[in-house]
C-alpha cells in the first residue's frame, strides 16, 4: 500500500496534538491538512509546538473535504462536531477513524447505514490502547462465569462525556454474553440522586473526575466469597498510538463499519 494521506481533526487537543506526532513520524502516513475551529487559512506550522509541520488549516469541514485529497479523517474533537465530521468525510469518499467518544446508539446505526451505503470502511475506537482493548475483552470472558459486575471508569476532570466511551462500549460487551440481571437489592432507593451510577442493562456505571488521572477503568465482579478485578492505566496519551497507527491501516482495507478495536485486534 502507498502513503496514506490524513487530515487530523482537533489538532491542537491532548489527543490530536499526539495523533499530528504519530503521523509526522510514521513514513507510510502524510499529514494533509488539519480541521480546527480556529486559524483558519493559516498553516499548523505557524502555531506554537507545531514548528516543522506544514498542514493548511480548514476551519470548515466542507472546504477542506472538497479542497484536499485525503485518504483518511481522524477525529478527536467532541461528540457534536465528531458526528458531523464523519458523515461528511463518508459523503466525500474519506474514511473515518473516529477516536471521539459519546456517539448515541442512534449516531452508530446512522454511521453503520451511511458507510454501507457508500462501500467505505469507518472505524470507531472507544479506546486505542491495546491494554484497554484487553481489559474490556478479559471482562467479557470473565462475566460468563460472574453475572454481578460494576464499573468504575476514572479520567481527568476536562472529559466531557460521562460515562466513558469506553466504560458503555465494556458493559454492551459484557451484556453480550451474560445473563440479563437488575443488581443490587429488588428494593434498593437512591437517598441521593446517582449515588447508584449509571444503569446499562442493571449493570452500573461510576464515572470518577479528577485532575491528576489520565484514563482508567476497574471492573469488579463479585460472587459468593470471591471478587475478580480487572484494571487498566492509561499513564500517557501516547498509550493510544500504537491502536490509532492499527486503526488507519486497517481501515483502508475496510468496506463496512467496524465499532471498537476488539473486532480488528486478534
Ligand atoms: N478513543 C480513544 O482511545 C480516546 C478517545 N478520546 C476522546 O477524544 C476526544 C478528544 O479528547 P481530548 O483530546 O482529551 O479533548 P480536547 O478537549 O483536548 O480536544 C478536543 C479538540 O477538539 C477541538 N474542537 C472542538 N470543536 C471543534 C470544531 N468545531 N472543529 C474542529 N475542532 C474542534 C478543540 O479545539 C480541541 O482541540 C474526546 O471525545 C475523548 O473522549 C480521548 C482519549 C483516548
Ligand atoms: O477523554 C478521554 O481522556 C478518554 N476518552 C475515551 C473514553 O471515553 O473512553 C478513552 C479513554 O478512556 C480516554
Amino acid at each position: 500500500m502507498g502513503t496514506i494521506r490524513i487530515i487530523v481533526a482537533g489538532p491542537r487537543g491532548r489527543m490530536g496534538n499526539e495523533a499530528v506526532k504519530l503521523v509526522q513520524e510514521t513514513e507510510s502516513f502524510e499529514l494533509v491538512a488539519v480541521i480546527d475551529r480556529k486559524h483558519d487559512g493559516d498553516n499548523l506550522g505557524n502555531l506554537d509546538g507545531f514548528q516543522g509541520i506544514d498542514a493548511p488549516i480548514y476551519s470548515d469541514i466542507e472546504n477542506c473535504f472538497s479542497s484536499v485529497k485525503a485518504d483518511v479523517l481522524i477525529d478527536l474533537t467532541t461528540p457534536e462536531v465528531g458526528m458531523l465530521h464523519t458523515v461528511s468525510a463518508l459523503n466525500h469518499g474519506i474514511r473515518p477513524v473516529v477516536g471521539t467518544t459519546g456517539f448515541s446508539s442512534e449516531d452508530l446505526a446512522k454511521l453503520e447505514d451511511l458507510t454501507t451505503e457508500k462501500g467505505l470502511g469507518c472505524i470507531i475506537a472507544p479506546n486505542f490502547a491495546v491494554g484497554a482493548v484487553l481489559m474490556m475483552k478479559f471482562s467479557q470472558m470473565a462475566a460468563k462465569y460472574f453475572s454481578d459486575v460494576e464499573i468504575i471508569e476514572m479520567h481527568h476532570d476536562r472529559k466531557l462525556d460521562a460515562p466513558s466511551g469506553t466504560g458503555v462500549k465494556t458493559a454492551e460487551m459484557i451484556k453480550a454474553v451474560r445473563e440479563p440481571k437488575v443488581q443490587g437489592h429488588p428494593e434498593e432507593k437512591e437517598t441521593m440522586q446517582g449515588a447508584r451510577g449509571a444503569n446499562i442493562d442493571g449493570m452500573r456505571i461510576h464515572s470518577v473526575r479528577l485532575p491528576g488521572l489520565i484514563a482508567h477503568q476497574q471492573v469488579m465482579f463479585g460472587e459468593k466469597g470471591q471478587m475478580l478485578t480487572i484494571r487498566h492505566d492509561s499513564f500517557d496519551r501516547v498509550s493510544f498510538m500504537s491502536g490509532v497507527k492499527l486503526a488507519v491501516d486497517s481501515v483502508m482495507k475496510l468496506d463496512v463499519l467496524v465499532y471498537g478495536l476488539e473486532n480488528i485486534i486478534e
